[in-house]
């Protein structure tokens, strides 16, 4: 029999069985996490499942956030709100609030998930856990509801995809940029139920927060969850979050001899910059395809690209300058601890002084539901996931997907640019943890 899959080896040991794709299994759940959109109707899912006086499997490894209309920008997300806090507070759960920052950017940095772990989030990008090595996939609000109660969950272990790129990304590409080119070359539903693994030297060598993006995105391709093997990496950095020593199982690393249902291979050293055009992320070209088309305005955020060195490598780019008059940039914090560092680092400063408006953490205008919702024949260019028609607000307008490099560079010319003709940096995960107080 063939060795086993990362995904099946996180599978096997959640449910205690010898996991294959294809088998069904029980599998335990260590962190669980709604937001206020998806937690009121998961609420009343447990409060049915459970009656009046229900517990929640493991208050201390379940997380609600206050993300998507936040702060509220109307009477029902404000009720909305009011939910998630009564239910938070009297089931003794972990809840963030507004301005505290988007899910998947508060669990990540506040430690809540780690290798090996199973996660499961009411919404769907809850595969980025898999750039630190965990099982992290979205589910609905009714199947949270009842995990809530349980701490189990049934899963089809799916087969895997697996992208392996090896050598030196040039200067101004990025994860944003491998993502975009593997959901173009496997389509938006090339990955469907299946896991995507991401492996190589050119992987190996990214820091976390740059898996975390390719994680993030599986979902684009239809991926029940994006993985990289944890290693020392993620292990110093969980290490760093939390204050805990960590110490990896070597049983999270592929076999040689693992499954594949395909495996696709990358020289990074020839990937140019990508852009994806609306209205899906499938659409990725070469930044040259598309370089010179004008923009109305730049987003820099999401849980993509809304980290502390997402927002500086735009920062970097527009430190003296200012962005062309055509446009407006608005930029959103993943969390409140990245916002914070943009005011203690001058970040916050170079951005404003360059013509940026800079808004408290959360979702923002990614959904489209507040803080820079695009009109009628609006073209922005942004550093989030999706772009479907009307995803960030009018039908008639058209997004634009391109790491925060690309989003810099466009900002100082107002129209799509090569991040290559202006001067890019890079960052490790340490970059975050220095300048914390
Ligand atoms: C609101 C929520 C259910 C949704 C998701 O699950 O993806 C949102 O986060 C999004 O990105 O569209
Ligand atoms: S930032 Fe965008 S993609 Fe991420 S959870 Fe919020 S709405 Fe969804």
């Amino acid at each position: 029999m063939s060795g086993k899959t990362l995904a099946e080896k996180l599978l096997s040991a959640k449910s205690g069985t010898d996991a294959r794709a294809g088998d069904y299994v029980e599998a335990d759940v260590d962190v669980a996490m709604a937001h206020d959109i998806t937690g009121p109707l998961a609420f009343r899912t447990f409060d049915e499942v459970t009656g009046d006086d229900g517990e929640l499997f493991a208050p201390d490894r379940t997380v609600f956030t206050i993300d998507h209309h936040a702060p509220a920008d109307g009477v029902q997300a404000a009720n909305n709100h009011n939910a998630v806090r009564e239910f938070a507070a009297k089931h003794g759960a972990h809840q963030f609030d507004v301005g505290d920052g988007i899910c998947h950017a508060v669990l990540v940095e506040e430690g809540f998930v780690g290798p090996g772990d199973l996660v499961i989030g009411a919404d769907s990008h809850s595969t980025t856990y898999g750039g630190i090595g965990a099982f992290g996939t979205g589910v609905g609000s009714t199947d949270l509801g009842t995990a809530l109660a349980t701490g189990e969950l049934w899963f089809r272990v799916p087969k895997t995809l697996r992208f392996e790129v090896d050598g030196d990304l040039q200067d101004g590409v990025y994860a944003k940029d491998l993502i975009l080119r593997f959901i173009g070359d496997v389509g938006f539903d090339g990955c469907t139920y299946m896991a995507a693994e991401y492996a190589g030297s050119t992987i190996e060598s990214l820091p976390i927060h740059e898996r975390l993006v390719l994680s993030n995105m599986a979902i684009e391709m239809g991926g029940k969850t994006g993985l990289v093997a944890p290693d020392e990496r993620a292990e110093s950095y969980l290490e760093r979050q939390t204050g805990n020593e960590v110490d990896l199982a070597d049983a999270f690393v592929s076999d040689d001899d693992a499954d594949y249902e395909a495996v696709h291979s990358y020289d990074a050293a020839a990937l140019a910059p990508q852009v994806s055009k609306p209205s899906n992320p499938e659409n990725a070209v070469d930044v040259t395809e598309v370089a010179g088309t004008e923009v109305d305005q730049l987003f820099v955020g999401t849980c993509t690209n809304g980290r502390y060195e997402d927002i500086k490598i735009v920062a970097d780019i527009l430190a003296g300058e200012t962005i062309a008059p055509n446009v407006r940039m608005v930029v959103v914090p993943a969390s409140k601890s990245v916002y914070q560092h943009m005011l203690g680092t001058g970040v916050f400063q170079t951005l404003t002084d360059a013509g940026a408006v800079i808004q408290s953490a959360g979702c923002g205008p990614c959904a489209g539901y507040h803080q820079g919702v695009l009109g009628d024949g609006d073209v922005c260019l942004a550093t989030a996931n999706r772009n479907f028609p009307g995803r960030e607000g009018s039908m008639e307008s058209s997004v634009y997907l391109s790491s925060p490099a690309t989003v810099g560079a466009s900002a100082l010319y107002g129209e799509i640019t090569d991040p290559r003709e202006v001067e890019t940096k890079r960052y490790d995960d340490t970059v975050f943890a220095e300048v914390l107080p």
